[in-house]
Parts: structure tokens; C-alpha cells; sequence
């Protein structure tokens, strides 16, 4: 599988390998043997639940925690024991952390101090240019929208030029509209400067938007990383399945192409044998009216909910012991307590081998 987005011989922006902390000695680890690679300008993201240790990742790349174990080069250079300042990295936190009292001109300005008067205004002016907030460059942060604070954040992280950029759910205090549009412009300002960034969320759509790559990261270490794509379409593990989304999870035994199952025969993504657990997402499968005649092999159930979305609908519906949760469009007909026949759409994911407890 394609894990990687770099060219052959490329050297990473950013590589950590085996990257494990703890914070209380003797305890668990809160990451444990983290590595991946962000290549140049790619912007690559750790999706996990609350609590697994992004945060943390985050800050041991930063230079701000300490690593029990594990190395962190930046452009082929080594920078484990290297302080904050040193590597160069921009920061942008989930509460802007802007100061309120400096206009956002002077927001921008203040990591340039280094710059001398003409050269440091030149850069302020581009890169408010850059986020598009040149007309409110004399406004202090409590007059900006949520979104244009995180824009200043932004631009204060960009302006002295780092090649790398850690994101720490900066668009989470958004709200969903400004959330997605923001998010949007972010990642547009990162691709036109060349900018790599590594985003830390445990928003599913935001990750699957927003990054180039991700990896999903649950109890400390990274369960699975690859392209958007890969991740959703090609889960590994039945936690990536369901936290990238909604899915069915379902047990069979593989027979190479194919899969023996409670729901009949499914076919399989890629071949297996034995006892393995599948993952169909509700948008493989459909609901119809169930055939008039007996003996027809179909798979027969009720439906026992139905959640209209505007965008498409999901049912759940209740095959023997079983429930299935089925993505429709916005016009299908069924109600609660309707016979119906569920199709299988598309091919089953394997995300497990050998046989699973509670499905
Ligand atoms: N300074 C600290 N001292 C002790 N424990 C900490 C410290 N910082 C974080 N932890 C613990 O380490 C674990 C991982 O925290 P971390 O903030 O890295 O997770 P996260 O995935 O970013 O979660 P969230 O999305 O909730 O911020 C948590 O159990 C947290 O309570």
C-alpha cells in the first residue's frame, strides 16, 4: 500500500522515529513509538480521540516536552536535543493565543523583531497580504471574527518563514460554517507559500479535508497512516474503520475473493482466508422492496429507524440479530417498520483476522 508522498531520495521536512513519553516515571506511555516522515509543503495530520496523545506529539516535535525515547530530524538534520527557538518551527495553538492588547499588524510583527524597520514591514505587509487581512491591520484581535483571529495566528506563525507549521486544532472554537471556510483558506495560504504543516484534530472530515496524509492514532501509537483515501477506503484495524466514519462491522470466513457471512457471500477487497472481520460503510450498501416471490434468495429485514440528513438519509435496519446501518439518498421512500431487502454495493474491507469477540 502507498504510504508516502515523497520522491525518491527526497529528504523529509520532518521524520520522528520511535518518539515515546511518558509524563509520570514508571507510568504508561501517552506516545509510544511514534514515527512518520512530512515531506516538503505536505500537510499531514494526527486524527485520534481525546486523550491519545497528539498533543503531546505535537509538543515533543516542537521542542517544548522532552522525549523519553526517540529521535526528530528537520530537514535531514537531527534537532531531538535542540530547544524550541532553534528549530525553526511556526505554532499555531487552538485559542490563537494573539495578544490582545497589540494591533494585528503588531500581532504579525512581533516574531520579526530580528528584522530591520523597512524589512520587517515589507514581510508584515506580505504576509497579511498572504492572509487577507490587510484591511484590518490596525484593528486590535478582540475586534476580528473567530475566523480572522485565526488568521492572524496564521500569519504570526508564517511571517519569519519556518518551512513547518504545528496546528493544534486551530479551527475547533469555529463554528461549523466558518470552521470549513476557514479551514479552506488555511490550507489554500499553506499550499501557495510551500509551507508543510503537521495538524493535530480528532475531526474525521476535518483531517480527511485538510490533509495531504494522516495518521490515526489511538492509545499513544499510530494505528495506521496514508492518504485520505487509503485510510477511509482501506482501513486496517476495526478503530480506524469506525472513527473515520460510520461502518459495519461483520464477521466471516474468507474463501480468497470472497467472504462466507451472516449476510450471504460479500465480496472482498483484497483476498482472505479464514476467520476475518469485515467492514461495509452504510454507503455500500442499499435498501429496496423486498421481492413478492418465496424461495428468492434475498436478504430480508425492517427497518427499525430512519434519520433524514437533507443529503442523503440512513436507516438502520434489523436483519435477525443483526443491525445494519444503510446510507440512502434523501429520497427514499422507507419508513420505521417497513419490510425491506438490503443490497450489497460495494466490496467488503477486511479489518481483521481471526476471530473477533462481540460481533
Ligand atoms: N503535562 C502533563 N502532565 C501529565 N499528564 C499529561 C500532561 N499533558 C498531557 N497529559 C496526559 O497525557 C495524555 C495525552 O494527552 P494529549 O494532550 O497529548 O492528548 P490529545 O490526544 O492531544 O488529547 P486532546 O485532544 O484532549 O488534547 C492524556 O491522558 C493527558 O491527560
Amino acid at each position: 500500500m502507498m504510504e508516502t508522498a515523497f520522491t525518491k531520495g527526497e529528504i523529509p521536512l520532518l521524520r520522528v522515529e520511535g518518539l515515546t513519553k511518558r509524563y509520570l516515571k514508571g507510568g504508561p506511555p501517552v506516545v509510544d513509538g511514534v514515527s512518520f516522515e512530512v515531506a516538503p509543503a505536505e500537510i499531514f495530520a494526527l486524527l485520534g480521540p481525546s486523550g491519545c496523545g497528539k498533543t503531546t506529539t505535537l509538543r515533543l516535535i516542537a521542542g517544548f516536552e522532552r522525549a523519553d525515547e526517540g529521535r526528530v530530524w528537520l530537514m535531514g538534520q537531527e534537532v531531538t536535543r535542540w530547544p524550541p527557538e532553534r528549530r525553526g518551527i511556526g505554532f499555531v495553538f487552538q485559542d490563537y493565543a494573539l495578544f490582545p492588547h497589540l494591533s494585528v499588524w503588531e500581532n504579525v510583527a512581533f516574531g520579526l523583531r530580528h528584522l530591520k524597520g523597512r524589512e520587517r514591514w515589507a514581510r508584515v505587509e506580505e504576509v497579511l497580504g498572504l492572509v487577507g487581512l490587510t484591511v484590518f491591520k490596525d484593528r486590535k484581535p478582540g475586534e476580528l471574527s473567530g475566523g480572522q483571529q485565526q488568521r492572524v495566528a496564521l500569519a504570526r506563525a508564517i511571517a519569519p518563514g519556518p518551512r513547518l507549521v504545528l496546528l493544534d486544532e486551530p479551527f475547533s472554537s469555529l463554528d461549523a460554517a466558518l470552521r470549513q471556510t476557514t479551514r479552506d483558506e488555511v490550507r489554500a495560504m499553506l499550499k501557495q507559500a510551500g509551507i508543510g504543516a503537521v495538524l493535530v484534530t480528532h475531526d474525521q472530515e476535518e483531517a480527511l479535508s485538510f490533509a495531504d496524509r494522516l495518521a490515526v492514532m489511538r492509545g499513544g501509537r499510530l494505528e495506521q497512516t496514508g492518504t485520505p483515501e487509503e485510510v477511509y477506503l482501506r482501513p486496517r484495524t476495526p478503530f480506524v474503520a469506525q472513527f473515520l466514519g460510520r461502518t459495519n462491522l461483520i464477521p466471516g470466513e474468507g474463501r480468497g475473493g470472497w467472504a462466507e457471512t451472516p449476510l450471504g457471500r460479500l465480496s472482498l477487497v483484497e483476498e482472505a482466508h479464514g476467520p476475518v472481520l469485515l467492514s461495509l460503510r452504510p454507503e455500500g450498501l442499499g435498501l429496496a422492496a423486498p421481492l413478492g416471490h418465496l424461495g428468492e434468495r434475498q436478504l430480508e429485514g425492517v427497518v427499525v429507524a430512519r434519520e433524514f440528513k437533507g443529503h442523503d438519509l440512513t436507516y438502520r435496519v434489523r436483519l435477525g440479530s443483526r443491525e445494519l446501518t444503510v446510507q440512502e439518498g434523501p429520497e427514499s421512500p422507507f419508513r420505521a417498520g417497513d419490510r425491506v431487502r438490503v443490497l450489497v454495493r460495494a466490496k467488503a474491507v477486511v479489518v481483521g483476522q481471526g476471530r473477533q469477540e462481540g460481533t
